[in-house]
């Protein structure tokens, strides 16, 4: 790979309990190139979120580093927005004053006009203008999550983190945004890792597919790249061979269970 954007190298973590320490991750090696969609998929409490928080900045690895666009992560900042599956939004501010605390603390230089004028491109580019005046209280779940990934957007960052950010919604209003997800991403060629449970998810968004095995000293067992040509219809791909076969492999991966002596050896840079 040409020099990466996103570069975890030789990352372990390790929590402080009351029982003592926790080894929650080791030897993680991953790079991302700019532009790219990157899935982590595991089974629960593998240390998928505590690799995203790294990347964040919330948490400061225990050994080896993080380096984004040849700076090293040391804290959080807004050049890494995150988006949860519970999309945080200010209950008191309109939708649109959502957005606007976050461009305004982002770019404070600005004129106000240019940062409303970013605040209404990002509302209508995940197609909720129409609810610029709205309190969170007043909207759907799938709206909330559209808000959430449009403030994420409107700082400019160069990385997207995504926590399971569809997880806590109906099928069908998460086929909807994963539909947006893929044509903004085509639009703005954001860098993403985005962490998910669900297979046909990963398979659908990633370009790659980074699969965890199981913890304490969770670390990748498997990197799987998705060469399916963009822009993707979900329609098409459940006629496609390749999407199946793909989409096999995550699952047997997943269902072969992988704790992480058997697959420490295999760990590689990717
Ligand atoms: N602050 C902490 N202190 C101690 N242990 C922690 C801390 N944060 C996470 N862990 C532990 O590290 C492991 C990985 O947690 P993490 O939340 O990253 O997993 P996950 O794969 O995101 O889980 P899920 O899919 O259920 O959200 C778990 O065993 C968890 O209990």
């Amino acid at each position: 790979m040409s020099k990466p954007y996103l570069e975890l190298s030789g990352v372990d973590m390790r929590f402080r309990t009351d029982k003592g320490e926790f080894e929650a991750l080791k030897n993680i090696n991953l790079r991302l190139k700019k532009g790219e969609f990157v899935s982590l998929i595991g089974h629960s409490g593998c240390g998928k979120s505590t690799v995203l928080n790294l990347v964040a900045g919330l948490h400061a690895p225990s050994s080896g580093g993080v380096i984004l666009d040849g700076r090293e992560v040391n804290g959080p900042g807004p050049e890494r927005a995150l988006v949860f599956q519970n999309h945080a939004l200010l209950p008191w501010l309109t939708v649109e004053q959502n957005i606007a605390l976050a461009v305004d603390n982002t770019f404070p230089h600005q004129g106000r006009a240019e940062r409303r004028e970013r605040v209404k491109h990002f509302l209508a580019l995940v197609h909720m203008s129409h609810a610029a005046h709205k309190l969170p209280g007043e909207i759907s779940g799938g709206m909330k999550q559209r808000v959430g990934i449009a403030r994420a957007l409107s700082v400019d960052p160069k990385v997207l983190l995504l926590d399971e950010p569809f997880g806590a919604l109906d099928a069908l209003t998460r086929a909807h945004l994963q539909d947006s997800l893929m044509d903004i991403q085509a639009e703005l060629g954001n860098t993403v890792i985005m962490i998910t449970h669900d297979v046909d998810e990963a398979v659908l968004l990633s370009d790659r597919i980074v699969m965890m095995t199981n913890g304490p000293a969770a670390t990748i067992g498997e990197i799987l790249a998705i060469p399916l040509a963009r822009p993707r219809n979900r329609v098409a791909l459940s006629d496609d061979a390749r999407y199946h076969q793909l989409r096999r492999r995550v699952l047997s991966f997943l269902y072969e269970g992988h704790d992480n002596v058997s697959t420490l050896a295999r760990t590689r840079v990717a």
